[in-house]
């Protein structure tokens, strides 16, 4: 989708929700904030461009998302994929270049707490539960206004959120560690625990770096199968170095896209087998 059409998107929304009028284009009222997937594209970012101290991180990058899709992100280190997704979550700004949620929410002009609350979760390399707290205490701080540990112990959740943690234990495995303390987990179920986090914030659009590294070959078979039930309900962008993990998470689908980031910009967008054939992907990335 063109930012022409996104702001055209905007510019709708803005006059459906001054008239309160119905917008021809998407057949009913859209609430300010709320997202707008009616262009099938989650994530619009066009000719993003990050520079420290003169150095260019991110190079005119421009990568688009559609709704549901699981987008694998390959390249060497350096590359920016960590600017990239401090960019979409509102940590850095850009020097140029535009960033959107769905086809009206332009996400540089919104905060780094405010892209959460839009729809955008993202989950660090390092997994940073609290490893006092049983695992469905974690799930509750994830609810609540007040993350303080002292707030969790007071809180009561409703019937719909205790559901909720219900399906999500069940979703990341843990149903059955619900009353563990985080801290006796494996780092695999640590990292399935954050996710959880995530999940019950119900986000649109998921970001996750290396989810698998330092797992076990079982961890990571787990982790693929979790995000591939994720897909289509949500949106996923994952940035990983493990091609195998890459081989799992696009075997359901031989059209899934897989992106070649390098020096800030897509080198390569294709298939895994694609890219993976792709002579300057093999020589940059893969030093063959
Ligand atoms: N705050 C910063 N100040 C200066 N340079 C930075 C800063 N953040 C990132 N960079 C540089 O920008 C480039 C892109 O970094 P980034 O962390 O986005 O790459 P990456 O693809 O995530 O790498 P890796 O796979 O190693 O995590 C690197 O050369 C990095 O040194």
């Amino acid at each position: 989708m063109s930012p022409d059409l996104m702001e055209q998107g905007a510019e709708r929304l803005q006059h459906a929700t001054q008239s309160g009028g119905r917008s021809a284009a998407y057949g009913r009222v859209l609430r300010e904030g709320e997202l707008d997937l009616s262009h099938g594209t989650v994530l619009y970012l066009e000719d993003i461009s990050v520079s420290f101290d003169g150095f260019k991180a991110l190079n005119k990058l421009s990568l688009d998302i559609a709704a549901g899709e699981l987008r694998c992100i390959i390249g060497p280190n350096g590359a920016g994929k960590t600017t990239m997704m401090d960019v979409i979550t509102g940590k850095t700004r850009p020097d140029a270049g535009q960033a959107f949620f769905g086809s009206t929410i332009n996400l540089l002009r919104h905060r780094e707490s405010e892209i959460v609350r839009l729809g955008i979760g993202r989950k660090f390399q390092k997994p940073t539960v609290f490893e006092q707290l049983t695992v469905l205490q974690n799930l509750e701080l994830s609810l609540q206004a007040d993350p303080r540990v002292l707030a969790c112990l007071r809180f009561k959740p409703t019937a719909t959120q205790l559901d909720r943690m219900d399906a999500v234990l069940t979703q990341i495995r843990l149903l059955g560690e619900a009353g563990r303390q985080a801290g006796l987990l494996s780092h695999g179920q640590k990292q399935w625990l954050e996710i959880g986090m995530l999940l019950m914030l119900e986000p649109k659009l998921l970001l996750l770096d290396e989810p698998v590294a330092g797992m076990t070959d079982f961890e990571t078979e787990r982790t693929a199968e979790l995000l591939l039930s994720l897909q289509g309900q949500h949106s996923l962008m994952v940035v990983e170095h493990d091609m195998k993990f890459i081989a799992a998470l696009t075997a359901d689908d031989v059209r899934k896209k897989v992106t070649v980031l390098h020096e800030g910009s897509v080198l390569a967008e294709g298939t895994l087998n694609q890219v993976q054939a792709n002579p300057q992907v093999l020589e940059v990335y893969l030093g063959r």
